[in-house]
Protein backbone atom coordinates (compact mmCIF):
# COMPACT_ATOMS: atom_id res chain seq x y z
CA UNK A 1 0.00 0.00 0.00
CA UNK A 2 1.31 3.26 -0.94
CA UNK A 3 0.90 7.08 0.74
CA UNK A 4 -1.69 9.20 -0.70
CA UNK A 5 -0.51 12.60 -3.12
CA UNK A 6 -2.77 14.45 -2.12
CA UNK A 7 -0.83 18.25 -1.56
CA UNK A 8 -2.99 20.56 0.42
CA UNK A 9 -1.59 23.51 0.08
CA UNK A 10 -3.79 26.36 2.12
CA UNK A 11 -1.52 29.00 3.69
CA UNK A 12 -0.26 31.52 2.52
CA UNK A 13 3.77 31.70 0.90
CA UNK A 14 5.62 33.83 3.55
CA UNK A 15 3.15 32.91 6.32
CA UNK A 16 5.65 31.84 8.74
CA UNK A 17 8.69 33.77 7.60
CA UNK A 18 11.08 34.39 10.18
CA UNK A 19 9.64 31.45 12.38
CA UNK A 20 12.33 29.50 13.89
CA UNK A 21 11.38 25.73 14.40
CA UNK A 22 12.73 22.73 15.77
CA UNK A 23 11.36 19.69 14.63
CA UNK A 24 12.58 16.06 15.88
CA UNK A 25 12.35 12.84 13.65
CA UNK A 26 12.50 15.39 10.29
CA UNK A 27 14.46 12.30 8.81
CA UNK A 28 11.33 10.59 7.55
CA UNK A 29 7.17 10.49 6.97
CA UNK A 30 5.46 12.89 8.79
CA UNK A 31 8.45 14.86 10.41
CA UNK A 32 9.85 15.42 6.92
CA UNK A 33 6.41 16.60 5.20
CA UNK A 34 6.08 18.89 8.47
CA UNK A 35 9.74 20.19 8.10
CA UNK A 36 9.12 20.60 4.19
CA UNK A 37 6.14 22.52 4.71
CA UNK A 38 7.45 24.66 7.42
CA UNK A 39 10.35 25.85 4.60
CA UNK A 40 7.96 26.46 1.98
CA UNK A 41 6.25 29.09 4.32
CA UNK A 42 9.18 30.88 5.47
CA UNK A 43 10.94 29.33 8.42
CA UNK A 44 13.75 28.01 9.67
CA UNK A 45 14.06 24.46 10.56
CA UNK A 46 16.81 22.56 12.44
CA UNK A 47 15.65 18.70 12.28
CA UNK A 48 16.73 16.28 14.87
CA UNK A 49 16.93 12.47 14.06
CA UNK A 50 19.44 9.84 15.09
CA UNK A 51 20.43 8.99 11.42
CA UNK A 52 22.89 12.39 9.43
CA UNK A 53 21.86 10.35 6.08
CA UNK A 54 18.04 10.92 6.43
CA UNK A 55 18.88 14.17 7.83
CA UNK A 56 20.66 15.12 5.32
CA UNK A 57 18.28 13.94 2.48
CA UNK A 58 15.72 15.92 3.75
CA UNK A 59 17.49 19.06 3.28
CA UNK A 60 18.49 18.01 0.07
CA UNK A 61 14.60 17.68 -0.75
CA UNK A 62 13.44 20.96 0.33
CA UNK A 63 12.55 23.55 -1.66
CA UNK A 64 10.89 27.34 -0.24
CA UNK A 65 11.93 30.27 1.33
CA UNK A 66 13.16 29.58 4.88
CA UNK A 67 16.46 27.51 5.55
CA UNK A 68 16.93 24.02 7.16
CA UNK A 69 19.96 22.58 9.24
CA UNK A 70 20.15 19.10 11.23
CA UNK A 71 21.54 18.02 14.21
CA UNK A 72 22.35 14.09 15.17
CA UNK A 73 20.95 13.24 18.40
CA UNK A 74 18.73 10.86 20.65
CA UNK A 75 15.74 12.61 22.00
CA UNK A 76 15.79 9.90 24.54
CA UNK A 77 19.39 11.13 25.39
CA UNK A 78 17.07 14.21 27.24
CA UNK A 79 20.81 16.22 28.45
CA UNK A 80 21.93 15.72 24.84
CA UNK A 81 18.71 16.82 23.10
CA UNK A 82 17.66 19.70 25.53
CA UNK A 83 21.30 20.54 24.44
CA UNK A 84 20.94 20.83 20.72
CA UNK A 85 18.01 22.62 21.55
CA UNK A 86 19.34 25.06 23.86
CA UNK A 87 22.26 25.41 21.23
CA UNK A 88 19.35 26.22 18.18
CA UNK A 89 17.17 28.85 20.79
CA UNK A 90 20.82 30.80 21.76
CA UNK A 91 21.62 31.15 18.36
CA UNK A 92 18.57 32.04 16.39
CA UNK A 93 16.10 32.14 18.99
CA UNK A 94 12.89 29.34 18.66
CA UNK A 95 9.16 30.19 18.28
CA UNK A 96 8.27 26.18 17.49
CA UNK A 97 8.74 22.84 18.87
CA UNK A 98 7.44 19.91 17.03
CA UNK A 99 7.75 16.87 19.09
CA UNK A 100 7.46 14.20 16.27
CA UNK A 101 9.96 11.70 16.96
CA UNK A 102 8.00 8.78 18.57
CA UNK A 103 6.94 5.06 17.71
CA UNK A 104 6.31 1.83 19.37
CA UNK A 105 5.87 -1.95 18.59
CA UNK A 106 2.91 -3.66 18.17
CA UNK A 107 2.37 -6.20 20.92
CA UNK A 108 -0.69 -6.73 23.44
CA UNK A 109 -0.32 -5.74 27.03
CA UNK A 110 0.48 -9.28 28.36
CA UNK A 111 3.25 -9.77 26.10
CA UNK A 112 5.39 -6.39 26.81
CA UNK A 113 8.16 -6.67 29.16
CA UNK A 114 9.10 -3.49 31.68
CA UNK A 115 12.09 -2.71 29.64
CA UNK A 116 9.84 -3.12 26.11
CA UNK A 117 7.34 -0.67 28.69
CA UNK A 118 10.25 2.05 29.50
CA UNK A 119 11.55 2.11 26.09
CA UNK A 120 8.44 3.22 24.52
CA UNK A 121 7.21 5.45 27.68
CA UNK A 122 11.06 7.09 27.54
CA UNK A 123 10.49 7.83 23.52
CA UNK A 124 7.01 9.02 23.42
CA UNK A 125 6.65 10.78 26.69
CA UNK A 126 9.67 11.11 29.22
CA UNK A 127 11.52 12.81 26.00
CA UNK A 128 8.66 15.21 25.13
CA UNK A 129 8.53 16.08 29.03
CA UNK A 130 12.60 17.20 28.78
CA UNK A 131 12.58 19.00 25.52
CA UNK A 132 9.29 20.68 25.96
CA UNK A 133 10.54 21.62 29.11
CA UNK A 134 13.82 22.86 27.91
CA UNK A 135 12.61 25.11 25.23
CA UNK A 136 10.53 26.75 28.26
CA UNK A 137 12.57 30.20 27.87
CA UNK A 138 13.07 30.27 24.19
CA UNK A 139 9.18 30.23 23.28
CA UNK A 140 8.70 32.55 26.01
CA UNK A 141 10.69 35.02 24.07
CA UNK A 142 9.05 34.59 20.71
CA UNK A 143 5.28 34.20 22.55
CA UNK A 144 5.91 30.71 20.60
CA UNK A 145 4.38 27.36 20.61
CA UNK A 146 4.74 23.75 20.65
CA UNK A 147 2.89 20.92 18.58
CA UNK A 148 3.15 17.08 19.95
CA UNK A 149 1.86 14.10 17.45
CA UNK A 150 -0.61 12.15 18.97
CA UNK A 151 -2.39 9.17 17.46
CA UNK A 152 -6.17 9.41 16.97
CA UNK A 153 -8.03 7.44 19.47
CA UNK A 154 -5.39 8.13 22.17
CA UNK A 155 -8.65 8.81 24.48
CA UNK A 156 -10.39 5.83 23.92
CA UNK A 157 -7.43 3.18 23.34
CA UNK A 158 -5.96 1.13 20.83
CA UNK A 159 -5.41 -2.60 20.86
CA UNK A 160 -1.83 -3.54 20.77
CA UNK A 161 -0.46 -0.41 21.56
CA UNK A 162 -1.27 -0.12 25.51
CA UNK A 163 2.49 1.48 25.63
CA UNK A 164 2.09 3.84 23.30
CA UNK A 165 -1.41 4.81 24.19
CA UNK A 166 -0.54 5.30 27.67
CA UNK A 167 2.04 7.40 26.85
CA UNK A 168 0.57 9.41 24.31
CA UNK A 169 -2.16 9.89 26.67
CA UNK A 170 0.63 10.84 29.13
CA UNK A 171 1.30 13.47 26.59
CA UNK A 172 -1.90 15.05 26.25
CA UNK A 173 -2.24 15.24 29.84
CA UNK A 174 1.37 17.74 29.94
CA UNK A 175 -0.33 19.43 26.74
CA UNK A 176 -3.62 20.41 28.68
CA UNK A 177 -1.57 21.13 31.73
CA UNK A 178 1.07 23.42 30.07
CA UNK A 179 -1.52 25.00 27.66
CA UNK A 180 -2.73 26.09 31.39
CA UNK A 181 0.01 26.91 33.13
CA UNK A 182 2.09 28.86 30.27
CA UNK A 183 -1.00 30.67 28.65
CA UNK A 184 -0.02 33.76 30.45
CA UNK A 185 3.85 33.28 29.27
CA UNK A 186 2.52 33.61 25.65
CA UNK A 187 3.39 29.89 24.70
CA UNK A 188 0.49 27.77 23.10
CA UNK A 189 0.95 23.56 23.02
CA UNK A 190 -1.31 21.51 20.96
CA UNK A 191 -1.44 17.88 20.24
CA UNK A 192 -2.16 16.72 16.41
CA UNK A 193 -3.81 12.76 16.21
CA UNK A 194 -3.09 11.11 12.72
CA UNK A 195 -5.14 8.58 11.40
CA UNK A 196 -3.23 5.98 9.37
CA UNK A 197 -0.36 7.63 7.63
CA UNK A 198 0.90 5.44 5.48
CA UNK A 199 4.65 6.04 5.93
CA UNK A 200 7.72 3.38 5.54
CA UNK A 201 7.70 3.29 8.82
CA UNK A 202 4.25 2.26 9.39
CA UNK A 203 4.23 -0.35 6.24
CA UNK A 204 7.25 -1.98 7.69
CA UNK A 205 5.57 -2.77 10.73
CA UNK A 206 2.41 -3.52 9.43
CA UNK A 207 1.34 -6.35 6.96
CA UNK A 208 -0.99 -5.03 3.68
CA UNK A 209 -3.52 -6.86 5.50
CA UNK A 210 -3.69 -4.88 8.46
CA UNK A 211 -3.36 -1.54 6.57
CA UNK A 212 -6.39 -2.32 4.74
CA UNK A 213 -8.12 -3.02 7.72
CA UNK A 214 -7.36 -0.28 9.09
CA UNK A 215 -7.84 1.88 6.02
CA UNK A 216 -11.21 0.72 5.41
CA UNK A 217 -12.90 -0.59 8.18
CA UNK A 218 -11.39 1.63 11.17
CA UNK A 219 -11.78 4.83 9.01
CA UNK A 220 -15.30 6.38 8.54
CA UNK A 221 -13.82 7.87 5.22
CA UNK A 222 -12.23 4.77 4.19
CA UNK A 223 -8.87 6.62 3.00
CA UNK A 224 -4.97 7.45 5.10
CA UNK A 225 -4.00 10.43 6.44
CA UNK A 226 -1.15 12.01 3.61
CA UNK A 227 1.85 13.49 5.73
CA UNK A 228 1.19 16.75 3.70
CA UNK A 229 -2.14 17.16 5.16
CA UNK A 230 -0.53 16.77 8.88
CA UNK A 231 2.14 19.13 8.00
CA UNK A 232 -0.50 21.69 7.06
CA UNK A 233 -2.25 21.19 10.03
CA UNK A 234 1.10 21.92 12.15
CA UNK A 235 1.82 24.98 10.45
CA UNK A 236 -1.58 26.09 10.77
CA UNK A 237 -0.85 25.40 14.54
CA UNK A 238 2.07 27.30 14.36
CA UNK A 239 0.34 30.38 12.47
CA UNK A 240 -1.02 33.51 13.30
CA UNK A 241 -4.48 31.71 12.28
CA UNK A 242 -3.78 29.31 15.47
CA UNK A 243 -3.19 32.39 18.15
CA UNK A 244 -5.64 31.31 20.18
CA UNK A 245 -5.41 27.62 20.12
CA UNK A 246 -4.01 25.82 22.76
CA UNK A 247 -4.73 22.35 25.06
CA UNK A 248 -6.18 21.28 21.78
CA UNK A 249 -6.11 17.39 20.71
CA UNK A 250 -6.43 17.79 16.74
CA UNK A 251 -7.42 14.30 15.13
CA UNK A 252 -6.85 14.27 11.70
CA UNK A 253 -8.15 10.70 11.05
CA UNK A 254 -10.93 10.62 8.21
CA UNK A 255 -13.29 9.84 11.22
CA UNK A 256 -11.38 6.69 12.81
CA UNK A 257 -11.17 8.31 16.34
CA UNK A 258 -15.59 8.55 16.40
CA UNK A 259 -16.22 4.73 17.18
CA UNK A 260 -15.34 2.63 14.26
CA UNK A 261 -11.82 3.16 15.15
CA UNK A 262 -8.82 0.58 15.92
CA UNK A 263 -9.83 0.47 19.72
CA UNK A 264 -12.80 -1.14 18.30
CA UNK A 265 -11.71 -3.95 16.00
CA UNK A 266 -9.52 -6.31 17.43
CA UNK A 267 -8.24 -7.81 14.41
CA UNK A 268 -7.15 -4.69 12.87
CA UNK A 269 -3.71 -5.13 14.16
CA UNK A 270 -3.15 -8.21 13.47
C1 LIG B 1 -1.36 -1.94 13.64
C2 LIG B 1 -1.98 -0.81 14.39
C3 LIG B 1 -1.63 0.46 13.70
C4 LIG B 1 -2.16 1.63 14.41
C5 LIG B 1 -2.31 2.84 13.56
C6 LIG B 1 -1.08 3.60 13.44
C7 LIG B 1 -0.62 4.10 14.76
C8 LIG B 1 0.80 4.41 14.81
C9 LIG B 1 1.60 4.41 13.81
C10 LIG B 1 3.01 4.71 14.01
O1 LIG B 1 3.50 5.04 15.06
S1 LIG B 1 3.91 4.64 12.61
C11 LIG B 1 5.57 4.49 13.10
C12 LIG B 1 5.81 3.00 13.18
N1 LIG B 1 7.18 2.68 13.44
C13 LIG B 1 7.54 2.52 14.62
O2 LIG B 1 6.80 2.75 15.51
C14 LIG B 1 8.93 2.02 14.79
C15 LIG B 1 9.47 2.65 15.98
N2 LIG B 1 9.91 1.66 16.93
C16 LIG B 1 11.06 1.80 17.49
O3 LIG B 1 11.80 2.75 17.22
C17 LIG B 1 11.44 0.76 18.47
O4 LIG B 1 10.66 -0.40 18.35
C18 LIG B 1 11.29 1.25 19.93
C19 LIG B 1 9.83 1.37 20.30
C20 LIG B 1 11.93 2.61 20.14
C21 LIG B 1 12.00 0.27 20.82
O5 LIG B 1 13.36 0.32 20.42
P1 LIG B 1 14.54 -0.14 21.40
O6 LIG B 1 15.81 -0.08 20.62
O7 LIG B 1 14.47 0.59 22.69
O8 LIG B 1 14.11 -1.58 21.62
P2 LIG B 1 14.91 -2.87 21.95
O9 LIG B 1 16.13 -2.53 22.75
O10 LIG B 1 15.08 -3.67 20.72
O11 LIG B 1 13.87 -3.61 22.88
C22 LIG B 1 13.46 -3.03 24.12
C23 LIG B 1 12.47 -3.97 24.77
O12 LIG B 1 11.28 -4.02 23.97
C24 LIG B 1 10.98 -5.37 23.63
N3 LIG B 1 10.36 -5.46 22.32
C25 LIG B 1 10.83 -4.95 21.17
N4 LIG B 1 10.02 -5.29 20.15
C26 LIG B 1 9.02 -6.05 20.68
C27 LIG B 1 7.86 -6.67 20.15
N5 LIG B 1 7.57 -6.61 18.83
N6 LIG B 1 7.05 -7.35 20.98
C28 LIG B 1 7.31 -7.42 22.31
N7 LIG B 1 8.42 -6.82 22.88
C29 LIG B 1 9.24 -6.17 22.07
C30 LIG B 1 12.32 -6.04 23.62
O13 LIG B 1 12.19 -7.44 23.77
C31 LIG B 1 13.01 -5.39 24.81
O14 LIG B 1 12.53 -5.92 26.01
P3 LIG B 1 13.35 -7.05 26.84
O15 LIG B 1 13.41 -8.24 25.95
O16 LIG B 1 14.71 -6.47 27.11
O17 LIG B 1 12.54 -7.26 28.06
N1 LIG C 1 2.36 6.64 10.48
C1 LIG C 1 1.22 6.67 11.16
O1 LIG C 1 0.21 6.06 10.79
C2 LIG C 1 1.12 7.45 12.42
C3 LIG C 1 2.22 7.98 13.06
N2 LIG C 1 2.06 8.67 14.23
C4 LIG C 1 3.20 9.22 14.94
O2 LIG C 1 3.76 10.27 14.17
C5 LIG C 1 5.16 10.32 14.40
C6 LIG C 1 5.92 10.17 13.10
O3 LIG C 1 5.58 8.92 12.53
P1 LIG C 1 6.09 8.42 11.12
O4 LIG C 1 6.54 9.57 10.31
O5 LIG C 1 5.07 7.51 10.58
O6 LIG C 1 7.31 7.52 11.57
P2 LIG C 1 8.84 7.52 11.16
O7 LIG C 1 9.44 6.32 11.80
O8 LIG C 1 9.02 7.73 9.70
O9 LIG C 1 9.35 8.82 11.88
C7 LIG C 1 9.88 8.84 13.12
C8 LIG C 1 11.12 9.70 13.07
O10 LIG C 1 11.59 9.86 14.38
C9 LIG C 1 12.97 9.60 14.43
N3 LIG C 1 13.26 8.97 15.70
C10 LIG C 1 12.80 7.80 16.16
N4 LIG C 1 13.31 7.53 17.36
C11 LIG C 1 14.11 8.59 17.66
C12 LIG C 1 14.93 8.91 18.76
N5 LIG C 1 15.05 8.08 19.80
N6 LIG C 1 15.61 10.08 18.76
C13 LIG C 1 15.52 10.92 17.69
N7 LIG C 1 14.76 10.66 16.61
C14 LIG C 1 14.07 9.51 16.61
C15 LIG C 1 13.27 8.67 13.27
O11 LIG C 1 14.55 8.93 12.71
P3 LIG C 1 15.85 8.14 13.17
O12 LIG C 1 15.50 6.69 13.13
O13 LIG C 1 16.87 8.56 12.17
O14 LIG C 1 16.18 8.63 14.53
C16 LIG C 1 12.22 9.07 12.26
O15 LIG C 1 12.72 10.03 11.35
C17 LIG C 1 5.47 9.23 15.41
O16 LIG C 1 5.41 9.77 16.70
C18 LIG C 1 4.34 8.25 15.17
O17 LIG C 1 4.12 7.39 16.23
C19 LIG C 1 0.82 8.88 14.76
C20 LIG C 1 -0.27 8.39 14.16
C21 LIG C 1 -0.22 7.60 12.98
Amino acid sequence: MTAATTEPRVLASGTLDGLSALVTGAGSGIGRAVTQRLVQLGAHVTGLGRHEDSLKETGDLLDGPGGYDHRVCDVRDTEAAAAALVEVGESRGLGLLVNNAGGQFFAKALDISVNGWNSVLDLNLTSIFHLTKAAHPYLARTHGSVVNLSLSGVERGGMGMAHSIAARAGVLGLTRTLALEWATDGIRINCVGPGTVLTHALNDEASDHVLGNLVHKATPMQRPTPTADVAELVAFLASPAGALMTGQLLQIDGGAHLGAGLHMLPEAYR
